[in-house]
């Protein structure tokens, strides 16, 4: 069956037309158009701002739809895959799109450990977790590494022990879930990347249609890595008045109450990562290089325009649930922020949802602003 993505035009197997996990043939998945969409302006940006990076390598292939679209936008692209069908179809949609390009039947990580290889910009698209290329991919990238994650159970804390297992952190499945497998999985890869003296910093995240997906600038310094430890903490979250605390550092302990309502079930996630998840400069470039010929424009841009507004706070609220609390109907989104405003603290709306709300106002201020404005 044919495909068209942006600039390109692919084959993918029918049986895989239907989703994540089709029972055979090539993967391929339709609704990741929009992380494909943000992929090709992201590195119309990247490339943009960072002349000399050219090299792409696509670890994870499958149909090469993610190369072959980086090859269309001049990326000096290789790809890999385990599978020889992927391979061999990923390099049938080069031809078949006049693209030059590199596709390699050898696994990812072997790839990122060839002594005779340099990527500028490596791109994991794995199915489930990333965690098995980290390592290679933070060892052996020049500038960016881009992640996603499918696991998102896992991350979030629903399948609390695997998620303990694969990421080496505590995750709990808060009522801000999509936020916590976001920032549970940039604290891992953070750490990931230290142990080779590599700083990330997130230039671009979002969390759409059940995946996460990260973009992480690299540093190559010790003191790059350090610095972006020190992005590391703990959030504590108590699931009867939605309070929420969180603390820097990697040895902070538990709570033992709640400090607003003094309930006692108060959880602590961590380490995750308290610091930006993105760079508003920078989101504003990418959603900028967005194009109308692109299957997902309208939502690439919408969602980019949040996150660009996005306040820089390691959790969200989600506005109904606390008027719920209070016996209240809710109100007007853009009605509610401009009473936290004027109440004198900063908030905003976030992509997490259209009910969600960024504040560094406590849930103790935040009834005061409401009830201040009534
Ligand atoms: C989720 S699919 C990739 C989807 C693709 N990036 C896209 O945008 O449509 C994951 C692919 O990774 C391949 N894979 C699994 N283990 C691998 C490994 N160790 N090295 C390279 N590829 C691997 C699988 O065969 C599969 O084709
Ligand atoms: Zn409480």
């Amino acid at each position: 069956m044919d495909v068209s993505e942006g600039a390109v035009s692919i084959e993918v197997p029918e049986a895989s037309g239907g989703g994540e996990g089709a029972a055979s043939g090539v993967f391929f998945n339709p609704d990741q158009e929009l992380n494909r969409d943000i992929t090709v302006a992201v590195l119309r940006a990247f490339g943009d701002r960072e002349e000399r990076a050219e090299r792409y390598f696509d670890a994870t292939a499958a149909s090469g739809i993610r190369g072959v679209r980086a090859a269309a936008e001049g990326w000096d692209v290789t790809m890999a895959d385990v599978d020889a069908d992927a391979v061999s179809l990923a390099r049938d949609n080069l031809d078949r799109n006049d693209l030059e390009g590199e596709v390699l039947l050898q696994d990812a990580n072997a790839v990122l450990h060839d002594v005779d290889r340099v990527f500028d910009v490596v791109d994991v698209d794995p199915f489930g977790s990333p965690v098995p290329f980290a390592d290679a991919a933070f060892a052996n990238t020049r500038d960016l590494v881009c992640v996603t994650a499918t696991d998102t159970a896992p991350l979030c804390g629903a399948h609390f022990e695997s998620g303990v297992r694969r990421y080496s952190a505590v995750p709990r499945n808060t009522e801000d879930h999509a936020e916590m497998g976001l920032r549970v999985l940039l604290s891992t890869l953070a750490r990931t990347a230290a142990r080779y003296d590599v700083g990330v910093r997130p230039v671009l995240s979002h969390v759409t249609d059940h995946y996460v997906r990260t973009y992480l600038e690299l540093d190559h310094r010790a003191t790059d890595a350090d610095a972006a430890l020190d992005e590391l903490g703990n959030v504590h979250h108590c699931p009867e008045c939605l309070y929420r605390e969180w603390e820097y550092g990697l040895l902070e302990g538990e709570r033992q109450g709640c400090p607003h309502c003094g309930g006692d079930n108060v959880v602590t996630a961590g380490p995750v990562w308290l610091g930006p998840a993105h760079d508003a400069d920078f989101v504003r470039d990418v959603r900028e290089h967005l194009s109308e010929e692109m299957g997902r424009f309208d939502r690439a841009r919408d969602t980019l325009e949040t996150i660009a507004d996005e306040l820089h706070v390691p959790f969200h609220y989600n506005q109904h649930k606390l008027y719920k609390r209070w016996g209240e109907s809710a109100i007007a989104m853009d009605d509610f922020l401009a009473v936290l405003r004027d109440a004198g603290h900063e908030a905003s709306r976030t992509h997490f949802g259209g009910t969600r709300f960024k504040t560094e106002a406590d849930v103790g201020e935040i009834r005061e602003a409401v009830l201040a404005a009534n």
